[in-house]
């Protein structure tokens, strides 16, 4: 596993309204990607936007920023292509949200994007340890799903010290 530090801040408290501005603000500032929060309204209660934001993003900040598209969705398989299409460059999926993540990794690959597997903070980490050598990162979530603005459990700092320490699991 590559354990250099990258710094991709999310975009769901930012200024909407002004999504652009807001997003060269993060990339100015030196941002390594840009982490865009899916909801959907139903693996999570809330909604943000799909992939025709992420298609006018692209289209006003160019092909150079990463696009991380973090799917907070039930059947992530649904949007996958759409998101491809529009210019994500990584697919983040909740392994929690899809009965076959191993068709889904083969799928997003083919699409041309790398794969983002993330649990929910209940779900203990070796149900993702099993999928560790076909994806690129592991988020480890330290939030409820679903809402911005909430208190770092730092009681899931242990999942990530245990993934980094696991070599065996990324080759
Ligand atoms: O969407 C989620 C959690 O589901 C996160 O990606 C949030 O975006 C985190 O929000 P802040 O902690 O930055 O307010």
């Amino acid at each position: 596993m590559v354990s250099s530090c990258k710094t991709g801040p999310d975009i769901l408290n930012s200024n909407l309204a002004s999504l652009v501005a807001e997003c060269l603000q993060m990339l100015d500032s030196g941002a390594d990607y840009l982490h865009l929060d899916v909801m959907g309204g139903h693996f999570v209660p809330s909604i943000t936007f799909g992939h025709p934001v992420v298609e006018s993003l692209q289209k006003h900040l160019g092909q150079d920023p990463f696009f991380n598209m973090y799917m907070m969705v039930s059947r992530p398989e649904q949007w996958l292509k759409p998101m491809a299409i529009a210019g994500a460059n990584r697919y983040t999926f909740y392994l929690e949200a899809t009965e076959n993540p191993g068709a889904l990794i083969k799928d997003i690959r083919e699409n041309g994007m790398k794969v983002g597997l993330t649990i929910k903070p209940v779900t203990t980490v070796e149900y993702l340890a099993a999928w560790a050598n076909q994806i690129d990162m592991a988020l480890v979530m330290t939030v409820i799903l679903g809402f911005g603005g909430q208190k770092f459990m730092d009681n899931m700092m242990p999942k990530v010290h245990w993934l980094r320490t696991q070599s065996h699991l990324w080759t």
